[in-house]
């Protein structure tokens, strides 16, 4: 099984960016983490700050792997290019958040893309993407 985590803008900074929010482990530590807990799934990841770049992946992983784990970052509130490319593609999607959006600003409690989504998971810190990734186990089609 093949899985690629793509996350969205600003959390090249986890472990750097509000700790108090985002806690204080960068992504790198916890993707080494992250392949011993699932040494059976193949796991990809990508970090972009460019939307278009975030597309891209999500349009070349899309029909290549079994699921995609995304945490598009202030995008989720925001685009509909990222929601297009989510439906364009076979794979299942599962969206993820570092903190639970829902008790955040209110502009936070909106997502553009969780209705497109296989399924959502928020505040849980970075073990999110283990849930994430625990979901799509055993799971190759969309709904
Ligand atoms: O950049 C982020 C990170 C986030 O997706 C999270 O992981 O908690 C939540 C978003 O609202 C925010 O813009």
């Amino acid at each position: 099984m093949k899985v690629q985590i793509i996350n969205g803008p600003n959390l090249n900074l986890l472990g750097v960016r509000e700790p108090d929010i985002y806690g204080n482990d960068s992504f790198a530590s916890y993707f080494i983490q992250l392949q011993e807990i699932f040494p059976d799934i193949e796991l990809e990841y990508f970090q972009s700050n460019i939307e278009g770049e975030i597309i891209s992946k999500i349009q070349e992983a899309g029909f290549g792997c079994d699921g995609i784990v995304l945490n598009a970052g202030g995008y989720t509130h925001t685009s509909v290019a990222i929601r297009d490319a989510i439906k364009a593609v076979p794979a299942p999607v599962v969206e993820v958040h570092v903190s639970n959006v829902f008790a955040r600003e209110e502009f936070r409690h909106r997502s553009m893309i969780s209705a497109v989504c296989m399924g959502l998971i928020a505040g849980f810190g970075l073990d999110s993407y283990r849930l994430a990734i625990e979901a799509l186990k055993g799971k190759n089609k969309k709904f």
